[in-house]
């Protein structure tokens, strides 16, 4: 299985990326998370928030290939235990599907990437900032990993 990360931001700061590696070099190949980043739409005095969701939307759009299963996260999404994460992600591996999840810049995503999703999943009923939900994604990923063949990290 393999999960791909599709998440608007670029440049993101040393401790995110190394917060997410920790997690992501510890997972086996057949659990393997890749993280590709999508430009984050132009935001200022003279560029609309509604305008710079939807090229980033477009963006989202163009890496996907229509055959994967689409987890948009978002606040508003359904709560996860670790356990149902774990439950969720044997299901993928044993039907061997392509996975990809979205995380979506300072104003969120689109409302139709989100209706368009399989699966629309809430970390927490607090908004995090979006370089915090790549490491939260990459150890739950991990610890959900651990939970499946029994290693006592989880615990
Ligand atoms: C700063 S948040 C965007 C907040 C925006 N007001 C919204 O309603 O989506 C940036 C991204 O981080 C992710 N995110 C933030 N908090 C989250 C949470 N509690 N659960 C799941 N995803 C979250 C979502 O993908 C969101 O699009």
């Amino acid at each position: 299985m393999r999960i791909r990360l599709l998440a608007v931001g670029t440049r993101m700061p040393g401790w995110v990326n190394e917060g997410v590696e920790e997690y992501r070099k510890r997972l086996p190949r057949d659990f393997a998370l890749e993280i590709e980043e999508i430009v984050p739409g132009q935001r200022g005095k003279n560029a609309d928030t509604a305008r710079a969701v939807a090229s980033e939307a477009k963006r989202i759009r163009e890496r996907l290939r229509g055959d994967e299963f689409v987890v948009a996260l978002e606040v508003g999404g359904r709560a996860w235990s670790t356990e149902r994460l774990a439950q969720e992600a044997e299901s993928w591996r044993l039907e061997g599907r392509e996975v990809v999840l979205l995380v979506g810049g300072p104003d969120g995503l689109a409302p139709e990437l989100s209706a368009a999703a399989d699966r629309r999943w809430s970390l927490s009923a607090l908004t995090l900032p979006h370089p915090l939900v790549r490491v939260i994604l990459a150890e739950q990923l991990y610890r959900a990993w651990t939970l499946l063949v029994g290693h006592p990290y989880h615990r």
